[in-house]
């Protein structure tokens, strides 16, 4: 298993004198941000940067995060410290997984390689978009070839069409996907008033579609081939894609659909977590999309104890939506999650520095994370619990 860095050794990195002279790459999600915001037009940046409505719920997110406090504890021997963690009967060098982004190849010329290839030499799981500008299979053989069997997973958007959801899976498991996320809350967009403003939706002009027209069962839907007639493509695309009717019945046919473990993505309330577990779901994702569908919608972090509560011990629970910092996973860890997913910031790292970019931000991520640990007093990312928060 890959080692997962040390944060000293960061820290060492960053502060030898020998090495003044290079330039430094951001250490802070804020300053990817801004890096990206000086290398990218309005429509791409504000499509990353955005959230529904006024934003009141990505404001959430972050509050939670906020609101809650660590309270380390001393003299307890943490010398050697553990991030790994266990998750669907695989060893994870840490809690963290890098969330599903669709479309990245509006941030850079190498889409999704740059970020899948950057989580392979991390260790770190790469969760594939449906909606990415690279088809699974090539995704698939960039991880292979810096780490055989780099582990990934699949994100699977709802379709219209069972046999385009059976076939996305079906590829997902042959290109060696060990997992299947099923994105629940965008069966339609929410009302981005960013993109709006700018006119911005990258998939009419094709972008993010590279699965889908790759797809033979989506293939077979359209009257001639998509290199024939792309805007055709693109309106039986949204017609697919577009789904409120997607429904609990729907999702039995997902499931039936693969052996590979199946987790649910954006599931807020603890009565649906129950109903997931009864329909033979693997786990659960904690997360209000990025604060970009629901504005007003609880924050993530917020939504997580009840989750993690009617759970219990039959699956592990994850979450997303806000995690920026090393005290930002801890603060989740301690709520119950057995992961978190990583979203926006290497987005923004992947548009400033592409793959050196992703890869950095993941190992200041991992560092400060490790320090938090040790910091607060625990050796071990699976001891963590709710003493650890005021
Ligand atoms: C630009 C962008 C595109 C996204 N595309 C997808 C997607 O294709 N599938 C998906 O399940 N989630 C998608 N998400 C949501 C992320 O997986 C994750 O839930 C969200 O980014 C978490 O919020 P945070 O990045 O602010 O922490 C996207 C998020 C952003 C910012
Ligand atoms: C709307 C989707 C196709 C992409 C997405 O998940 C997002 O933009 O948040």
């Amino acid at each position: 298993m890959p080692h997962v860095p040390h944060g000293l050794a960061m820290q060492l990195q960053a502060y030898d004198p020998a090495r003044a002279a290079e330039p430094l790459p951001p250490v802070s999600p804020e300053e990817w941000e801004r890096r990206a915001r000086e290398v990218l037009a309005d429509g791409p940046f504000g499509y990353v940067a955005g959230g529904a409505g006024a934003e009141d719920t990505m404001r959430a997110n972050r509050a939670a995060f906020a609101r809650r406090s660590l309270v380390p504890r001393m003299l307890r021997d943490v010398s050697r410290r553990d991030l790994g963690v266990e998750l669907l009967g695989h060893r994870l060098p840490a809690p963290v997984v890098l969330a599903p982004i669709g479309v990245l190849g509006i941030l850079h010329a190498e889409g999704e390689l740059a970020p899948a290839r950057a989580a392979a030499a991390e260790g770190v799981p790469f969760v594939l978009s449906t909606v990415s500008s690279v088809p699974m299979e090539q995704v698939a053989a960039a991880m292979d070839g810096v780490r055989a069997g780099a582990p990934r997973w699949f994100q699977l958007y709802p379709a219209r069409s069972r046999d385009v959801m059976a076939s996305l899976v079906a590829r997902a498991e042959r290109a060696g996907y060990t997992a299947v996320v099923v994105t629940l809350d965008t069966t339609m967009l929410g009302w981005r008033e960013t993109d709006l403003r700018n006119r911005y939706l990258p998939f009419l002009q094709g972008q993010g579609l590279a699965n889908y027209l790759s797809d033979p069962a989506f293939r077979a839907l359209l009257p001639v081939p998509p290199e024939q007639d792309p805007r055709a493509a693109v309106q039986a695309f949204l017609g697919t894609y577009v789904h409120p009717g997607f429904s609990w019945d729907d999702l039995a046919f997902v499931r039936a659909s693969t052996r590979l473990p199946l987790l649910l993505k954006g599931i807020l309330h603890p009565d649906d977590a129950r109903r997931a577990l009864d329909a033979g779901v693997d786990g659960v994702i904690v997360s209000n999309h990025g604060g970009r569908q629901v504005d007003g919608a609880i924050g993530a972090l917020d939504a997580l104890p009840a989750v993690v509560e009617a759970v219990g011990t039959r699956a592990p629970v994850l979450m997303d939506s806000g995690i920026r910092r090393g005290a930002d996973v801890l603060k989740a860890l301690a709520l119950g999650a057995r992961a978190v997913g990583f979203g926006r910031p290497y987005a923004y790292a992947l548009a400033a520095a592409g793959e050196a970019g992703v890869r950095h931000a993941l190992r200041c991520l991992l560092a400060d994370l490790d320090l938090a640990l040790g910091l607060c007093g625990q050796a071990s990312v699976a001891d963590v619990d709710a003493s650890l928060l005021a």
